[in-house]
């Protein structure tokens, strides 16, 4: 059984590298990709990171190319064809692993153990390994050659957005790191801020971090708001449209394409500015909704930050690992039979607004799941910079791919490891959540709050607007945002 290299360590030293993290400002990173200029750099794996950074780092001007195990050679496999259909060279580990200066290892967090194990006797003396999640590392407990320099630059999103934010010009908030164990020549910083400027993620914000707080943070935001909730969300409002007899088609649309209308808003201007786009009364049934929502959830929000710290969580993975996967791909499945996922989104014009003023419920949702996620990090000892990333700022993100191909395509996007995640969320909350959903009604999803009253309580309204504004993750996430203005607007 692999070890877990966080319970190895003294308490004082696991709260040190949880609470590591500094935002690095954008006058840090003067010579741009500059370390790895000369430096071949190898990607282990083309799939959703692995396609999308690579992209990135040579339109940076970096000298990349793929590797990949021998059967996908082969046969061609997708990774084979996404490679070189883009124009990369692709070879075996015996033919480019020993050429490389830096490799990248971006196969799934499953593959870490066999794959590292596999490269290490091939890499070049002082060579860099770099990871883009550190669960092998944190979790396993994997130990690396002494004189390679062990490195992670993740970007907090999906690969496919990695690529799409880069293309518009922009890139996504990196979490940095430097395994302190392997870092033989010290110049395990400077590649990673190059590599972070090589993928853009330098326009939106790098931390400067820790493996630890890494892992214990991206595992909690993924499980929770960032798929989980989305996920829940999904499933619940389609069922009670249903029930409540709103049209198919339109409850499908409302739901796929109203997660990334709303949180757009969020990115821009946080929960605050996701609530000021409701009415008066329906922001305040929104409010009064995600309070609810919030009591109910805690609990499970806090379960999974705990079994996540205390790799209870990363255990019970690696034992669905070592039974193949089946709840995995049995959870994989169920998603696929459901009611949401099988009926198409209708032919239907629905505004920018009206997924608001139709989507109230939707709207609590994401900011419970949001406030949630973040004081539940904050509470283990994750910063609070780290804590919006994987909460507020990624959840737009995620919704991205909603948008394309529901949940399918959300769950095909992100990682094994956050898929793993976002169905155990889903399969405590959706009972959690059911006597909740006894009182809902049209007028919070699917219809929307009748006009005739649009009047409300100016004290209750004061009070509400007050106590949107005061939640710590406004405050992070206003001194955040004024670092990403150049971000490009998408709905
Ligand atoms: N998905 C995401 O957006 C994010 C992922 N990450 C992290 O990035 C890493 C990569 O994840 P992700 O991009 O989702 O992975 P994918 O599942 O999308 O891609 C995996 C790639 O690795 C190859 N691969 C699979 N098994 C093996 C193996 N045993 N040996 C060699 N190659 C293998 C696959 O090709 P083939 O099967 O053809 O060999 C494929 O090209 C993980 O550490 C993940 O946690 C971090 C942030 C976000
Ligand atoms: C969605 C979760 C993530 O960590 C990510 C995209 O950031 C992943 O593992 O896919
Ligand atoms: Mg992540
Ligand atoms: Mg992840």
């Amino acid at each position: 059984m692999p070890n877990n290299y966080f319970n190895t360590l003294p308490l004082r030293e696991q709260l040190a590298q949880l609470a590591k993290c500094r935002f690095m400002d954008i006058s840090e990173f003067p010579d741009g990709v500059e370390a790895l200029k000369g430096k071949k750099i190898v990607v282990i794996g083309c799939g959703a990171q692995g396609l999308a950074q690579g992209m990135n780092l040579r339109d940076s001007g970096c000298d990349v190319s793929y590797t990949l195990r021998a059967a996908a050679i082969a046969e061609k496999r997708q990774s084979w064809k996404s490679a070189t259909e883009n124009g990369f060279v692709v070879g075996t580990y015996e033919e480019l692993i020993p050429t490389a200066d830096v490799v990248l290892n971006l196969t799934p967090d499953k593959q870490h153990t066999a794959v590292v194990n596999a490269i290490m006797p091939l890499m070049k003396q002082g060579a860099c390994l770099s990871y883009s999640h550190g669960f092998n590392i944190v979790e396993e407990g994997m130990k690396i050659r002494e004189d390679l320099t062990v490195i992670m630059v993740a970007p907090k999103c999906p690969g496919s957005e990695v690529r799409n934010e880069y293309v518009r010009g922009f890139g996504v908030p990196t979490l940095i790191a430097v395994h302190e164990d392997n870092d033989p020549k010290g110049e395990g910083l400077a590649l990673a801020k190059a590599y972070a400027v090589g993928t853009g993620g330098h326009k939106a914000g790098v931390l400067m971090s820790s493996f630890i707080a890494e892992v214990k943070s991206d595992l909690m935001g993924e499980q929770t708001i960032l798929c989980g909730m989305l996920q829940t969300g999904s499933l619940l409002c389609f069922d009670k449209m249903i029930e409540e007899g709103v049209d198919a088609g339109y409850a499908s649309k409302l739901i796929q394409f109203g997660w990334e209308t709303v949180t757009e808003a969020l990115k821009y201007g946080g929960v605050t500015n996701m609530l000021d786009r409701l009415s008066n009364p329906a922001k305040i049934k929104a409010f009064d909704l995600s309070e609810e929502l919030k009591l109910i959830m805690r609990p499970l929000y806090n379960k999974h930050q705990d079994d996540i710290i205390d790799g209870t969580f990363s255990r019970t993975m690696m034992e669905d690992w070592a039974n193949d996967d089946v709840n995995l791909l049995g959870w994989r499945a169920e998603t696929a039979e459901t009611a949401f996922e099988k009926t198409p989104a209708g032919d239907v014009e629905i505004s920018e607004q009206e997924y608001f003023d139709h989507g109230i419920l939707m709207v609590a949702m994401v900011k419970a799941g949001v406030e949630l996620a973040f004081e539940t990090m904050t509470a283990a000892g994750i910063v609070a910079d780290s804590a919006y990333y994987e909460s507020l700022h990624e959840t737009p993100l995620i919704a991205n791919t909603i948008a394309r191909k529901k949940l399918y395509e959300m769950n095909a996007t992100i990682s094994d490891t956050a898929e793993y995640g976002c169905y155990l969320y889903n399969h405590a909350c959706l009972p959690l959540l059911a006597d909740f959903m006894k009182d809902i009604k049209t007028d919070v999803i699917g219809r929307g709050l009748a006009v005739d009253d649009n009047g409300v309580d100016n004290a209750r309204l004061i009070e509400v607007n007050a106590a949107l504004r005061a939640h710590p993750v406004e405050a992070i996430g206003t001194t955040l945002r004024g670092h990403m203005a150049d971000m490009k607007k998408i709905v």
